[in-house]
């Protein structure tokens, strides 16, 4: 089964900033994607894009078997509780709970009442202390998160989209604020997650070799257009110099 399609997708931004062009792209169900590429290449608009959080300007988007921007409201809400999204920056208010940061991860699924009541009093508690105790948090699950480290918080908001168990995976710079060995067991769990659940799993990840180690497909973003789509194992460093290097890089592969 395809977990998105999308053909000749392109965005610009309301200030007039191309973002994305022509982007064509598909996975099947259960692969799992690096985005690497340097910075403003588009990773977090493309990621934005197949959460159906943005639509792309030109071309279309299929997302889970459906167009997200032909759906209505309902449909739509639906659609985007199966995609979890793992945020540069974790949307968590400082002064709330862990407990109930991770709880928010399912909002979109449960009937309104009790989101509302889940966002007052924790109905569960069971589901978040196990998804922290994945990422070595189970200790903090009553903390307030403005008690939190960077690092600590950045993984309360991959305990979130454990919690939530979506089919379509996103991470924007999932690990950015953790020390290597934490990065690598935090990818490790994504990925482990990915495969249990049968979740497509796309990140975008700075750190390269991150990406080679944890990924079996690597997309190169450079200029919002895809510079290469490969397996991890044919990414080569002239590939990667031309990636990151400018003119001279791109002669140089
Ligand atoms: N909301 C926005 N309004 C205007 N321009 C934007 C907006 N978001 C991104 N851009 C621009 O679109 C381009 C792609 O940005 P994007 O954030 O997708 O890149 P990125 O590869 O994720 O970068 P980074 O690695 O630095 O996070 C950049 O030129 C950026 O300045």
């Amino acid at each position: 089964m395809q977990a998105f399609a999308l053909d000749g997708a392109g965005v610009v931004h309301a200030n007039g900033q191309r973002a994305l062009a022509g982007i064509t792209l598909a996975a099947r169900a259960g692969e799992r994607i690096a985005l690497i590429g340097p910075s403003g290449a588009g990773k977090t608009t493309l990621l934005r894009v197949l959460g159906a959080a943005l639509r792309p300007g030109e071309g279309g988007a299929m997302l889970l078997g459906a167009d997200p921007w032909r759906l209505g409201a309902r449909e739509l809400r639906r659609l985007r509780a199966r995609i979890g999204t793992v945020h540069q920056a974790a949307p968590i208010p400082p002064r709330q709970r862990v407990v109930t940061a991770v709880l928010a991860g399912r909002l979109g699924q449960w009937p309104r009442w009790r989101a509302l009541l889940s966002l007052a009093w924790p109905l569960d508690t069971a589901g978040p202390r196990e998804a922290l105790a994945r990422l070595d948090l189970a200790d903090r699950l009553f903390d307030r998160c403005d008690r939190l480290s960077g690092g600590q918080l950045q993984r309360v908001g991959v305990a979130r989209v454990l919690y939530q168990r979506p089919a379509l995976l996103l991470a924007d710079e999932p690990v950015s604020a953790l020390d290597p060995a934490l990065a690598d067991a935090t990818l490790r769990v994504l990925a482990a997650q990915a495969e249990a659940t049968g979740a497509t799993l796309v990140a975008s990840l700075h750190a390269v070799e991150l990406a080679l180690r944890h990924f079996p497909r690597v997309i190169g973003l450079r200029d919002g257009r895809i510079a290469f789509d490969l397996p991890a194992a044919e990414v080569t460093p002239a590939r990667l110099a031309a990636l990151y290097g400018g003119e001279a890089g791109a002669r140089a592969a």
